[in-house]
């Protein structure tokens, strides 16, 4: 288990740029499977959770070469079926969430698609119906191991069909797209999640010679195509961590800039932030915050009632922010209640940030309210162990900005989504290492 060691109080300044976006490339690495020829990804972020993917892709035959820091080519024109039944894919499987969207792909292509229930954030339930539905729908027979928690789905040709998805789950939508792309037919997907990350998977596809409309909807119309071929494609930069640099710069009262973050593709993003006072300003394609010498102070409602900073499915707020949101507002100035809403576990953090002197009442596992320091007491520092991946950075926000020295233990939990944190964090001035 690797630990953080953490001075807080000292100012940032300086540039940051965000990585390649994990939630993207997990989708994209699975769409390599769609061709059997060379599909070239750039800006691929080097995190535990994408390089336990691209390794599951190698086991499974896909000839893998790296090109320079970031960008690969991947011809999947020899795929080893068999290692699909094996007890190391039963293993490393279940390593990270996106392993999930192996399976849309390889039921498109080979006709059948398996995997063990997959890991990721213990965040709640995380339920797969919705991926599985859309398979049978589209003609799949699915099979379930309960005592080994296994998945598999067959077909030996899909075939296009109307769905109504019971939610518009993002990797749900992005693993029966890929299936449908293959598929005799049109498919229509309506209440299809729509963020950034799978209007670029939609657009690769397309790309590769599918036949997607409505991107950027949530009504996908798909026409199958017989074959796909290959392209190149580049990530997104990744906006969970520029939503997470954005509350570093509040928290810290640090001037920062983020550079290249795709501002049209942040969607509600800024607008958070700026409703807790914090600026959150455009300069061409990155954004500048400016030092907080006053604070900020929390916008309410035109009526006068308590800010309520929820999520939803896009266009709306994303989930994985609610927990940097959250902590930053343990500096505002006034009252502010966030209502994570999609996922129940993943509030209980914030014992830690009460250790530490923040004012929050968990109110049920779906709310907190936040009253505000002003910056009028500082955090005190703690030792903690990182619970989720937005938790985590959440914690070593909080960390940054107490007074005295504190540790974070399971690192490997910030480390599954954050590039080189640490040194890209000492780089703007934070005192922290690895231990
Ligand atoms: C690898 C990956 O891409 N992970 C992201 C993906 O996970 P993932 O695709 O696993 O999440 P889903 O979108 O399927 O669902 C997330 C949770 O929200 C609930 N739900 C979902 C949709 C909805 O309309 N209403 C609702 O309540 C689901 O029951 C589930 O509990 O999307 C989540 C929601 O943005 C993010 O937190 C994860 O970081
Ligand atoms: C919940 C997250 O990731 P995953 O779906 O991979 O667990 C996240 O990125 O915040």
């Amino acid at each position: 288990m690797g630990t953080f060691r953490i001075e807080g109080g000292h100012q940032l300044h300086g540039e940051i740029t965000p990585q390649g976006a994990k939630n993207e490339a997990l989708q994209i690495l699975c769409a390599v499977l769609l061709s059997g020829e060379k599909i070239t990804i750039n800006n691929i972020p080097d995190i535990i959770d994408v390089n336990k993917l691209i390794s599951l892709l190698e086991d499974l035959g896909v000839k893998i070469q790296k090109k320079g820091k970031g960008s690969y080519t991947f011809k999947a024109d020899d795929i080893n079926l068999d290692y699909l039944q094996s007890d190391q894919f039963k293993q490393d499987g279940r390593g990270l969430r996106g392993s999930i969207m192996l399976v849309g792909p390889l039921l498109a292509r080979f006709g059948k698609g398996y995997i063990p229930k997959p890991g990721g954030d213990k965040i709640g339930r995380r339920r797969l119906d919705t991926h599985f539905e859309g398979f049978i729908k589209l003609g799949a027979k699915f099979r379930y191991n309960k005592e080994e928690y296994f998945y598999g789905v067959e077909a030996e040709k899909l075939k296009g069909t109307y769905m109504l998805l019971d939610e518009a789950s993002v990797t749900g939508t992005a693993n029966i797209l890929m299936a449908a792309v293959l598929a005799e037919g049109t498919t229509t997907i309506y209440n299809a999640a729509c963020e950034p990350y799978l209007q670029q998977l939609c657009k690769m596809l397309n790309r590769m010679g599918a036949k997607i409309s409505g991107i950027g909807s949530n009504l996908l119309k798909v026409e199958g195509v017989e074959t796909l071929g290959g392209t190149e494609h580049t990530m997104l930069p990744d906006m969970i961590e520029i939503g997470s640099w954005i509350g570093l710069a509040a928290m810290t009262r640090s001037e920062l800039t983020i550079k290249n973050v795709s501002w049209d593709d942040l969607g509600q993003i800024p607008n958070a932030f700026q409703k807790l006072g914090i600026q959150v300003k455009r300069k061409g394609d990155d954004i500048y915050i400016p030092k907080h010498k006053n604070g900020y102070e929390v916008q309410n409602y035109i009526d006068g009632s308590i800010l309520t900073i929820a999520d939803a499915p896009w266009p709306g707020l994303t989930p994985d922010l609610l927990s940097i949101l959250l902590v930053v507002s343990i500096q505002a100035k006034g009252e502010v209640v966030i209502h994570q809403k999609m996922f129940e576990s993943r509030l209980f953090f914030v014992d830690k940030l009460i250790d530490m002197g923040a004012k929050i009442i968990l109110c049920d596992p779906h709310r907190a309210t936040v009253i505000g320091h002003n910056f009028k007491s500082t955090l005190k520092a703690t030792t903690m162990v990182s619970p989720d991946i937005r938790a985590g950075v959440s914690l070593l926000i909080a960390a940054l900005s107490a007074k005295g020295i504190s540790t974070i233990h399971n690192i490997e939990q910030i480390d599954r989504g954050y590039e080189n944190i640490d040194e890209r964090l000492r780089a703007i001035g934070a005192a922290i290492t690895r231990v």
